[in-house]
């Protein structure tokens, strides 16, 4: 089984790391823009062998784990070099757009949409873990648009992974996601930056700053390259989501103003409501 991992870093070294004891006639191809990640999934055992786009020809599997710009402008370029029976999916963070660039593509029911939702703040081929995916929700959209026998394929590797399905249409996914996801990135960075900016002497404050401060700032570690391109992606969800968000941190301050203890209470009190979400 010949598996071709586009992008070598974090999602896609971590997938390799779990097909290759999935599988075990599996042989890993990765092909990446960046030749140093590529030395590295080499040396760390991610990949078999380094390939290029012209090798796809020979692919089972191809996975695209690179960031949602780079998706854009290569899915259709893959879709063009791979055989029949090829399966093609990919992992980015926004639906919609990628789901529309391919829509009239004659291979458009070798590809399906997807987007595992794990991940750390780290990224780079370093940061690869086996059993990343394991008990993690991975969505699909547009499922009907992927060959029956090509989703076959990829719900039992899904399976193997130890993931869960769940099918929605790209919009959907795309709208839901800018509040889970890109909100508290964005949150993440905006909270790092106000605390940075308040101290010149950065080791004061951070001494001082216990786990609540380190878990609420973990995203703001995450990668610039990989986010900017999310964000303009789904630009009109995430100014939405903030406009709420600002609104409800404006609300707050108000409260606090206004000594309303009762309600500042309240507030959080409601939003303790998460404890029963995510348990
Ligand atoms: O936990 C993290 O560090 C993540 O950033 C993971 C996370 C998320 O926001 O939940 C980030 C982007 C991926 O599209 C999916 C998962």
């Amino acid at each position: 089984m010949n598996i071709y991992i586009i992008g070598t870093g974090l999602i896609g070294g971590s997938m390799a790391l779990d097909i290759k004891s999935i599988y075990d006639d599996a042989t890993i191809f990765g092909i990446d823009a960046n030749e140093k990640h590529l030395e590295e999934a080499i040396n760390l055992g991610i990949i078999d062998q380094k390939a290029t786009e012209n090798d796809l020809i020979n692919a089972d599997l191809v996975i695209v784990a690179v960031p949602v710009d780079v998706a854009l402008v290569i899915l259709p370029e893959i879709l063009n070099k791979i055989g029949e029976q090829t399966l093609v999916f990919d992992v980015g963070s926004t639906k919609n757009p990628i789901c529309e660039a391919i829509e009239n593509h004659p291979k458009r029911r070798n590809f399906m949409a997807c987007h595992p939702i794990a991940g750390t703040e780290f990224s780079g081929p370093k940061a690869a873990i086996k059993g990343l995916y394991e008990g993690k929700t991975n969505i699909i959209c547009e499922v009907e648009k992927t060959t029956f026998k090509l989703q076959e394929k990829a719900k039992d590797l899904f399976k193997k992974l130890g993931m869960r399905i769940r099918y929605m249409d790209p919009k959907s996914h795309d709208k839901h996601i800018a509040y889970v996801s890109h909100l508290s990135h964005i949150s993440s960075f905006m909270l790092g930056k106000t605390v940075i900016e308040k101290e010149k002497d950065e080791q004061d404050i951070f001494d001082m700053a216990g786990s609540g401060f380190e878990s609420t700032v973990r995203l703001a570690k995450s990668s610039p390259a990989m986010w900017t391109p999310i964000f303009k992606q789904n630009k009109k969800q995430v100014i939405k989501s903030l406009e709420e968000y600002i609104q409800n941190l404006s609300n707050f301050k108000k409260l606090l103003e206004d000594d309303n203890y009762e309600e500042v209470y309240n507030e959080m009190q409601n939003t303790n409501r998460i404890k029963e979400i995510l348990k």
